[in-house]
């Protein structure tokens, strides 16, 4: 996969916040650029107000640091750059370090297309500090975005209950990444099709589509305009039938119908894109039923999504096939997830990794410390709950406690030896070598589906979800508290003696 190669025909080093470059220099004048550090990617709460998250953009991670080295046109743009009194921004030497800088992180994440929940770490990078902090905003911009898009897909699947959704994104995308992103993971989200044709011959997305009010408006009359549509494509006739009149439509559409059966073809179905679409759909149910095109499929859209989808389906819309563009690929109702990128352990000077916290007044925000791992407890296929725990440790198979990050009264005990588990961060780069099989986007969407089969449809309710159960292993808990203790008597040390 080398979309961001393609697209920009360039190196996307630079594609990160000039912090980061300036932390870098920093790190590297002050000697700690190579000093051993872990980050995690991870976040804080689901979005949509919904009860599951479905991680989707590894694949651009994975291109991104595949290709992560200074070109030259890079170290040119950044040795230009000039401070305010005219002097250099980077000195030299660190431009020589960058240029010399290989890629050589470990890095272990969620594998596309698995459910996720918050606070559970979705990619753990572990390397050198500059490196580590290069990667930051890259990233958090490619995971942030696929993931928001795969879960929005993911909602609206399970409203439309195993009826296809095709998405029709492209034209109201945010730009041609952003589109191309989009139609990716609502296929990972588990849409049938992308209209877009770059997304299919790129990824490999099957591509399909109907015809626009234009090509109606082209003729004199709409059963001309159908009439044309069958000659160009007697074997994918879905025709548009509210141009004009939607009831006149779909007889137009029945007539046309019949001049196909009589050349030995079947029209596909019609699509309807204004209006109320309950009631139009019922009525050309009946309409179609009557005239003996039972088969005949009936595409709904206009600015769906999964609420608007739930309540046609609550109407008894005959709604057969559903599209879904801009709600979708603009995540309309949330249009960024708040995932972060947190420092959770460095390694001295004598080579002890010391777990890091970041203390915040807000409980929700304090980031868990240390090299840690998720533990996924599944019962009969059936995920049960998510553990957060210190890879050192050892799981006790007798019981194990695992407590809510936020409200520590909140816990849940389970006996792992009755549980299948399956550890969610998958090696991916070892010291820089890639060492996992990327698998197909078809597999990842298979994977998506077995993942969303395996959480409880309490947890898939598009409105007030019950919680899945995510938490802190009890060692791991106490190693947090302890050290958000212990910054804070440090604080109020330093305060007494103010
Ligand atoms: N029966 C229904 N129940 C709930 N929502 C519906 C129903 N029928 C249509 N909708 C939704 O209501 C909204 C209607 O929007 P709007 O009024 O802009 O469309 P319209 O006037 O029918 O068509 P146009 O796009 O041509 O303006 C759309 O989001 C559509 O999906
Ligand atoms: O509504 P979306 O979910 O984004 O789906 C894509 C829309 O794009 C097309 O029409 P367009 O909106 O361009 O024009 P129209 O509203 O006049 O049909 C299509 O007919 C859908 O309505
Ligand atoms: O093929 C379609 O019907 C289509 C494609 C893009 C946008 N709206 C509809």
């Amino acid at each position: 996969m080398k979309i961001t190669k393609d697209l920009y025909q360039s190196n996307l080093v630079l594609l990160t916040d000039f912090y980061q470059l300036t932390m870098a220099y920093a790190y590297w004048k002050a000697g700690k650029g190579e000093q051993e550090a872990v980050f995690n990617l991870f976040f804080r709460k689901h979005p949509f107000q919904g009860g599951f998250s479905l991680a989707a953009g590894l694949d651009y991670v994975i291109d991104y640091c595949k290709n992560f080295r200074f070109s030259g046109t890079d170290l040119d743009y950044l040795a230009q750059m000039k401070n305010q009194d005219g002097s250099p921004v980077f000195e030299v030497g660190f431009l020589d370090y960058l240029k010399n800088l290989k890629f050589s992180c470990d890095i272990d994440a969620v594998e596309e297309g698995t459910v996720v929940f918050p606070n559970a770490p979705l990619i753990r990078v572990r390397g050198p500090l500059i490196q580590c902090q290069l990667l930051e905003t890259p990233l958090l911009n490619i995971i942030n975005f696929q993931t928001l898009i795969a879960t929005k897909a993911a909602r609206i699947n399970v409203a439309a209950n195993g009826a296809p959704v095709l998405e029709f994104g492209l034209r109201r995308a945010q730009g041609i990444d952003g589109a191309l992103a989009a139609s990716r993971a609502a296929y990972i989200g588990g849409c049938t099709s992308t209209s877009n044709v770059m997304a299919g011959k790129l990824f490999g997305i099957p591509v399909s589509g109907t015809h626009a009010h234009s090509w109606i408006m082209s003729f004199d009359t709409e059963l001309e305009a159908f009439e044309a549509y069958a000659e160009a494509f007697p074997e994918k006739c879905v025709f548009l039938v509210d141009t004009y009149d939607t009831i006149q439509g779909i007889k137009n559409a029945i007539k046309v119908g019949e001049i196909l059966r009589e050349k030995g073809k079947e029209m596909v179905g019609i699509r309807i894109d204004s209006g109320d679409l309950a009631y139009f759909s019922i009525q050309a149910r009946q309409m179609l039923d009557e005239a003996g095109f039972p088969e005949a499929k009936i595409v709904a859209s206009n600015d769906l999504d999964e609420q608007i989808i739930t309540s046609l389906k609550t109407q008894e819309a005959a709604i057969d096939v559903w599209g879904v563009g801009t709600k979708l690929v603009t995540a309309y109702d949330q249009p960024a997830l708040g995932a972060v990128y947190k420092l959770s352990a460095i390694k001295d000077e004598k080579g002890k990794w010391v777990p890091k916290v970041k203390v915040s007044q807000q409980s929700l925000k304090i980031n868990i410390p240390g090299l840690h791992n998720v533990k996924r407890y599944y019962s009969k296929d059936k995920a049960v709950a998510d553990m957060i725990y210190l890879e050192e440790e050892e799981i006790n198979p007798r019981g194990v406690v695992i407590i809510d990050p936020i409200d520590p009264t909140r816990r849940k005990r389970l006996m792992p030896a009755f549980y299948s588990e399956e550890v969610l961060l998958k090696p991916i780069f070892k010291e820089g070598k890639l060492i996992y099989s990327i698998p197909s986007l078809e597999k990842i969407r298979e994977r998506a589906a077995q993942q969303l089969e395996s959480l409880d449809k309490t947890h898939k309710r598009l409105v007030n979800p019950h919680l899945y159960p995510v938490g802190l292993e009890e060692n791991l808990h106490h190693l947090r508290m302890e050290l958000v203790l212990k910054s804070q008597n440090f604080e109020n040390e330093k305060n007494e003696q103010e």
